[in-house]
Formats: C-alpha cells, sequence, structure tokens
C-alpha cells in the first residue's frame, strides 16, 4: 500500500485556507498579526503613491507646490517637502519591512518545525505492523518532499492574507481619491476577471495530476536508492533507468501544462486590466468628469492594485497544486497518530521466565504465521531457534520483543502479560542483535551507543571488549572517533555484526534475541562472536536465531519451527 491517494479532486478557495490554517496551527493569532502588519503598510503605500503622483503633476504642471489628498481634503506643500515627506515614507516603509519579512518567514518556519516533528513522532510511535503496510520511504516522503511543500503553502497562504490587506489599503485609497469612476472601474475589473473563469477551472482540474504523478515517483526513487546494488549486479539500469524515465516524463508532461496554463491567465488578466483601465481613463478625461490630479491618482492606485491581484492568483495557484500534499499528509498523520503502539505499562526492573501460551500471530488475516506456539524460557537459559527459511523465526524473535502483539494465546513474563509491561522497561531488559546489522552515520562509538545517553565512552569500550571488536576498532584511523555508516567509512560484514553486538551488550540487558548473528559471516568473525556467546552463557538469557550446528552447539534447548508449529528439537540438532 502506498501513501493514501487523495481524490482528484478540485479544491476551493475556501478548503486552500483550511488547508493552511491546519498547518500553521497554533500560529494563527501571528497571521492575524501579519495581516494586521500588512494593512499598516498598505496604508503608508497608498499614501507613498498619493504622493508620487501629486508631486509628478505639479512637475508635469511646472508648479512649485503640490495638492496632495482627496478631493475636499487636499492639503498644499512646498514640492520640496512633499518629496522629503515621500522619502521619509519610504525609509519608514524600509525599516518596517525587515520585521514584516522576518514575521513572514517564521509562520512557515514554524509551521514546518512543528509538523516535521510531528511526522516523525507519529511514525516512530505507530506499531510496527502498521508500518509494514506501506511502501518504503514513508517517512522520507511525509517529513522530507511533503512537508517542503506544505511549509510552502503556509508561505502562499501567508502572501495571499498580506496581499489582501495591501490590496483592501490601496483600493480603499482609490475610492476615497474618486468613489464613483474608482468603483466603476473595479466592476467591469471584476467582470473581465469573470470572463477569464472556463481557463481557471481547468486549471483547478489540472493542479493535482502533477503531484499525484510526482508522489508516485518519489516512491520509485526510493526503491531504486535501495536496491542500488542489485540493480548493478544484475546489470539491469538501463532498464531502470528507462522505467523511471517513463514516469519522469509523465511528471514532466503534466506540470508543463499546468505551468503553460498558469503563466498564461495572469498576463491576460492583467493586460486585458490595464486595457480597461485605460479605455476609462480616455473615456473620462475626454468628458471632463474628473480632474487630471485624481485621475491620475486612481490610475496609479489601480496599476498598483492589478499587480496585488496578479499575486493573489499565484499564491491561489501554488496552494492548490500544494493541496493533494497537505490532503495525504492529513490521513497519514490520522492514521500513524490513531496507529500508534502503546508505550505505558507496568515498570518491571528484572527479567522473569518468559512463556508463551498458545501464541498465534498472523500478518494477513486467515494464513497464521505461528499457530498455537507454547514454551517457557527460564533467566540464563541459552535457546537456539531452528526452521527452515519462512518458518516464522523472525516473526517469533519481534514477539519476544514486544514489536508485535499475539493475535491469541498471551506472552507472560513470570505472571505478567508482556502486553501490560512498559515499553520502555522491556527495552531496558532486552536488547537485538538482527540479522543485518545497520551502522547509522556517526562514529563507531555512536553507533554503539546508538541514541541513548549516559553511557561514557569506557562502557562503550567494555561493550566492544565483549563483542570481540575491540582491537579492530584501534586499528581505525580515528580509533572510537572514526566515522562510520552510509556515506563515510565502511566496516567488514563481521566487524559490523560485531559492532551490533557490543550495541547489544552496552546497556547489560538481561535478555539478547540474535537473528541469524553468524549467518554469512567469515570464519574469524564467528568464531569471535561465538567467543561472546560462551562468555555471556548462563549470564544473560539468549534466544538465537541460527543454521550453523557449530553457533548452535553451545544451547541448552533448541526449538524448531515448522509452518509456525514450534516444537523441542532433540540435542544435537541437525539443521536441514
Ligand atoms: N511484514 C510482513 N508482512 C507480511 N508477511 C510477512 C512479513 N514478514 C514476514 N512475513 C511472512 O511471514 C512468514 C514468516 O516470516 P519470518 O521472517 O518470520 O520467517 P523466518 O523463519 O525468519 O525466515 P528467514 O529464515 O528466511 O529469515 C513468511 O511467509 C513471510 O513471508
Amino acid at each position: 500500500m502506498s501513501v493514501q491517494e487523495p481524490e482528484r479532486r478540485i479544491s476551493a478557495v475556501p478548503e486552500l485556507l483550511r488547508n493552511g490554517l491546519l498547518v500553521i496551527g497554533p500560529d494563527r493569532p501571528r497571521l492575524l498579526v501579519t495581516a494586521l502588519f500588512a494593512a499598516a503598510i498598505g496604508v503608508l503605500e497608498t499614501i507613498l503613491l498619493f504622493i508620487v503622483a501629486a508631486v509628478a503633476i505639479a512637475l508635469s504642471g511646472d508648479r512649485a507646490s503640490v495638492q496632495i489628498g482627496p478631493a475636499g481634503f487636499q492639503l498644499e506643500l512646498p514640492i520640496q517637502t512633499t518629496a522629503y515627506l515621500g522619502l521619509g515614507l519610504i525609509v519608514l516603509l524600509l525599516i518596517l519591512s525587515i520585521p514584516f519579512a522576518r514575521l513572514q518567514a517564521s509562520l512557515s518556519a514554524r509551521a514546518m518545525v512543528r509538523l516535521r516533528g510531528r511526522i516523525v513522532r507519529a511514525y516512530l510511535s505507530a506499531s510496527l505492523h502498521y508500518r509494514e503496510t506501506h511502501r518504503e520511504g514513508l517517512l522520507q516522503q511525509l517529513a522530507g518532499e511533503y512537508s517542503h511543500l506544505a511549509e510552502n503553502s503556509v508561505q502562499q497562504l501567508t502572501l495571499a492574507c498580506v496581499t489582501l490587506c495591501m490590496l483592501a489599503a490601496i483600493l480603499l485609497g482609490a475610492v476615497v481619491s474618486a468613489p464613483l469612476i474608482s468603483l466603476g472601474m473595479m466592476v467591469v475589473l471584476a467582470a473581465c476577471g469573470a470572463l477569464l473563469a472556463p481557463l481557471m477551472r481547468r486549471m483547478r482540474q489540472d493542479a493535482a495530476t502533477p503531484t499525484i504523478i510526482n508522489r508516485e515517483l518519489s516512491g520509485r526513487v526510493a526503491q531504486t536508492n535501495r536496491i542500488s546494488e542489485e540493480i548493478a549486479a544484475y546489470r539491469v539500469k538501463d532498464a531502470v533507468a528507462a522505467y523511471l524515465e517513463t514516469e519522469i516524463r509523465g511528471a514532466a508532461a503534466a506540470m508543463g501544462k499546468l505551468r503553460f496554463e498558469g503563466r498564461l491567465a495572469p498576463s491576460l488578466f492583467q493586460y486585458g486590466a490595464i486595457g480597461v483601465v485605460l479605455i476609462f481613463v480616455a473615456l473620462i478625461a475626454g468628458s471632463r468628469a474628473v480632474e487630471v490630479g485624481g485621475l491620475a491618482t486612481l490610475v496609479l492606485l489601480l496599476v498598483r492594485a492589478l499587480g496585488y491581484v496578479r499575486q493573489l492568483q499565484r499564491s491561489v495557484h501554488i496552494a492548490r497544486e500544494m493541496a493533494p500534499y497537505i490532503d495525504a499528509i492529513e490521513v497519514e498523520l490520522d492514521a500513524l497518530e490513531r496507529n500508534a503502539w502503546p508505550s505505558a505499562g507496568v515498570e518491571i526492573e528484572a527479567l522473569a521466565p518468559i512463556a508463551f501460551r498458545n501464541v498465534s500471530y498472523a500478518y494477513a488475516t486467515g494464513s497464521p504465521v505461528l499457530r498455537d506456539v507454547q514454551f517457557t524460557i527460564d533467566p540464563g537459559e541459552m535457546v537456539g531457534v531452528v526452521g527452515p527459511s519462512g518458518s516464522g523465526k523472525s516473526t517469533l524473535t519481534g514477539l519476544m520483543l514486544k514489536l508485535r502483539n499475539p493475535d491469541s494465546g498471551a506472552i507472560l513474563v513470570g505472571d505478567l502479560e508482556l502486553d501490560r509491561v512498559s515499553d520502555l522497561a522491556w527495552a531496558r531488559l532486552t536488547a537485538y542483535v538482527p540479522q543485518e546489522s545497520r551502522l547509522v552515520f556517526g562514529s563507531v562509538a555512536d553507533n554503539i551507543r546508538f541514541f541513548r545517553d549516559g553511557f561514557g565512552i569506557a562502557e562503550v569500550e567494555a561493550a566492544a571488549r565483549a563483542a570481540h571488536v575491540h582491537d579492530e576498532i584501534m586499528r581505525l584511523p580515528e580509533g572510537f572517533e572514526t566515522r562510520i555508516g552510509p556515506g563515510a567509512r565502511g566496516l567488514s560484514g563481521g566487524q559490523r555484526q560485531r559492532v551490533s553486538i557490543a550495541r547489544a551488550l552496552l546497556a547489560r540487558p538481561q535478555l539478547i534475541v540474535m537473528d541469524e548473528p553468524t549467518s554469512a559471516l567469515d570464519q574469524h568473525s564467528e568464531t569471535l562472536i561465538g567467543q561472546t556467546l560462551e562468555e555471556l552463557k548462563g549470564q544473560t538469557t539468549i534466544v538465537l536465531v541460527a543454521h550453523r550446528p557449530a553457533t548452535l552447539k553451545i544451547c541448552d534447548r533448541i526449538f524448531e519451527l515448522k509452518h509456525g508449529v514450534l516444537r523441542e528439537a532433540a540435542l544435537p540438532v541437525h539443521v536441514g
């Protein structure tokens, strides 16, 4: 299943507003302050335009003084004083524009921090079972690309609010300067806008297409990244590139169409509107119904207002493109939060016998992977788990680590159901060595600590010694501070596995679950891991999924899984 596909529907303006407000969340009062700030700047800008028009008229009429203000309230000022007044206003506008820009930028930045934080937490808190139902790359998509686009939609909403307030101030100025004519012009301009309605409707219909195609594309790119080694080994790069290029071309075609329409509509509106203003000017100037000064100011204000209308159109257009992403974030976040894995529970300090009582588990309803599994492991025991591929061994370890809950039956720790034990308490008592250990980008010490605070370098080194990898780490250029992981220095498979064992041993767990720790390792690493197991035997409870008889021979007991059914095998075990 991929990220929820939003329906391809046209987002109306109120819906876009709702989307933006949703992402802005608790910062709505900040948005209001920004809008009020914009209105104040709009008023100052309108006054500046009044001044510019008045100075221009005075200069063209060769007069030493200018008349500013609407008819009936005009002020007569010397031309120089007026120019300095205008300059003063410009300085004020420049000074105000700094906090104003900061306020606008902070809205989208804060929204992005909140949204990304919420996505990451929701993803990491969701049950493994829920996360497995998604295509890979879900977190990258939501916290990376989608959040970036959501931030853009907040920017557009902020810009639209700001533009609307400034537009309102300018239009108010126009109405004040020549009420009847400006209202008449506005009505005709609105009618011109209505003529463009069919093109706008078409743009709305096309707006969702590129975003949906892009979403598909990024999922496929994530997959290509993961399988890049296999692509190189199978020499299928041309086929994979061709497969991706088909998607890329589809996205580009849809985007190109949308961009074309997006550029055309505002230009048509802009030139049409200026044409309408000029027709008005020609008609009115002939009839001398209004004095030239008022008309010039009005034209200046309306042309400026047209710039704002164009900006508004752009913002709505971009917000519309972003809408499917915000829909998807909303749907996914909701689902992730509904599927949160409960972390609260009973605190326990020490491991007690672990008992599986008729435990069954299925990934898909009707095809159980584990059936009525029963066993008890006492503290300090070392138990091997064998079975053919796909028999349910990893599923069993997942249940033991409390990464999944049984569909039926119960897992007990002493008398307590594991389900009721606090997640953190269980994590403190247990550790996991996966089949394929993964490094994070950071120092060797960071990799052993693995995001857990409170462990000094002495403890890290002790864990590395216990995992028999200490000396090899010391031979690295910067010892425990050497950077390793994706994008940095690599380690051999055997070293990686032993760093992973050091990671598991660091917090001195009472139960260690190892999923085939020696499969596909060289003899040297296998021997060293064997030594670690010998040293842990009797002190730590160990569940060891393994194939090799050499690894299994130190186990106290062996469980054999076949088609989801578990039975205890006699020692020595023969693994087929
Ligand atoms: N996330 C999943 N979603 C659906 N089915 C799954 C999932 N993980 C495992 N399975 C299925 O459950 C069955 C048991 O898988 P599991 O990984 O537990 O087997 P295993 O014994 O550990 O195999 P292997 O030795 O190959 O690692 C398999 O049929 C597998 O296809």
